[in-house]
C-alpha cells in the first residue's frame, strides 16, 4: 500500500498532478475519496484511486467528454456512477449468482496503487495505477494477478488496461471499461460504428439480433455488440465523440426512465450514453498463466 507520504513524495517530481479530496471538487457527496486532478496545456483529467477511476476528461479549450452523475457519492468501496468505471475480473453479474459477488467484479471498489506517474516531452501527463491480489480478492477470485491501468492525458485520453495473470492454471475473464460520455440529450444521439454487429440485448431476458444500422436509444437500451469495429462515433447535435479500440465488444446502456425509480442517476439520465469497450460475454478472455491481456482505447472530441 503507497503511504500517503510516498504518495507526496512521487507527485512532487510531477508538476500538474495534484493530490486532493474528491470533497473539494464535488462537496457534500459522500465520505469523500482521493482523487488526482491533471491538469496540462492540453487537457484536465479527473481521476479516483478507488477503482483507477476517471471522473472528468476536458481536452483544452473543449467540455468535459464524461458524464458524472449529479447524484454521484464517493464513499469506500463503493461504486462511483459515471466517468469510467473499471469492470473486471467479470463484466455484469457474477455467473455464479449464489455467492453475493458484486456486479462487475472488484476493481472499480478497490483501493489502487499509483505506480508511475510522469510528464512526457510534449507535455502530456501519463499515469500507471496498479491493483494486486490480496486475500480479500482470492476470496471473490481465485487467482494471482496484477492489474495495471495507464492513462494518457492530452488533446485526447488515451487508456491502457493490462490484466497479467500471475497464477498456474487457465483463467478466463471479462472485462470492460464502462464509459459514460455526456450528450446533450441522449434521444439525439446516433451512434455510429455498430452496425452489422451480431447484439446481445439483455433486457428481459437474453434476445440475440443483428444490428442492422446505427444504434439510437428510444428509453431503457442495454445491448452487448460482439466483434465490433474498432472505432465508434456518438453524434449529437451539436457535436461529436470518438471511442478508438482494440477491445472485441461494445457495450451500450442507458437506464431510460428506469432512472426515475430512484438511485444514484435520476432525471439526468437524459444527459449520457453508456459506450463500454471490452471484451465480454462470447468476446470473454482465455489468458495462460504468466500470459497478459491488454485493452487499449483513445476518446477524443
Ligand atoms: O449499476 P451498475 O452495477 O453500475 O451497472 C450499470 C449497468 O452496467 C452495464 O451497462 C450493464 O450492461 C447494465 O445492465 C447495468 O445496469
Amino acid at each position: 500500500m503507497t503511504s500517503p507520504a510516498d504518495l507526496a513524495q512521487l507527485l512532487a517530481a510531477v508538476p500538474g498532478v495534484v493530490l486532493r479530496s474528491s470533497d473539494e471538487l464535488y462537496p457534500g457527496r459522500g465520505a469523500g475519496l482521493p482523487v488526482l486532478e491533471i491538469q496540462n496545456a492540453h487537457g484536465r483529467a479527473v481521476l479516483a484511486l478507488q477503482g483507477a477511476h476517471l471522473l472528468s476528461f476536458v481536452p483544452q479549450g473543449g467540455r468535459d467528454l464524461l458524464w458524472l452523475s449529479p447524484l454521484a457519492k464517493f464513499n469506500p468501496g463503493k461504486a462511483i456512477r459515471g466517468g469510467i468505471p473499471l469492470c473486471l475480473p467479470w463484466f455484469g453479474g457474477h455467473p455464479d449468482k449464489s455467492r453475493g459477488l458484486p456486479a462487475h467484479g472488484f476493481a472499480r471498489t478497490s483501493d489502487w496503487q499509483l505506480e508511475s506517474a510522469e510528464v512526457l516531452a510534449d507535455g502530456r501527463h501519463q499515469l500507471v495505477l496498479g491493483l494486486k491480489d490480496t486475500l480479500l480478492t482470492r476470496e471473490m477470485w481465485p487467482h494471482h494477478f496484477h492489474f495495471r491501468f495507464a492513462i494518457t492525458v492530452g488533446s485526447e485520453l488515451t487508456v491502457m488496461l493490462e490484466a497479467e495473470h500471475q497464477g498456474h492454471v487457465p483463467v478466463e475473464f471479462t472485462a470492460a471499461m464502462h464509459s459514460y460520455f455526456a450528450v446533450p440529450n441522449v434521444a439525439e444521439c446516433v451512434i455510429e460504428g455498430l452496425a452489422g454487429c451480431e447484439q446481445i440485448n439483455t433486457l428481459g431476458g437474453i434476445t440475440r439480433l443483428h444490428n442492422e444500422g446505427d444504434v439510437v436509444i428510444r428509453d431503457v437500451h442495454d445491448s452487448v455488440y460482439l466483434d465490433v469495429p474498432a472505432v465508434q462515433i456518438i453524434r449529437t447535435p451539436s457535436g461529436q465523440t470518438r471511442i478508438d479500440s482494440d477491445t472485441r465488444s461494445a457495450i451500450v446502456w442507458n437506464p431510460g426512465t428506469n432512472a426515475l425509480k430512484g438511485g444514484d442517476i435520476g432525471p439526468a439520465y437524459t444527459g449520457f450514453v453508456c459506450v463500454e469497450r471490452g471484451d465480454a460475454f462470447d468476446n470473454a478472455i482465455t489468458l495462460k498463466p504468466g500470459e497478459v491481456y491488454r485493452a487499449n482505447m483513445t476518446i477524443s472530441g
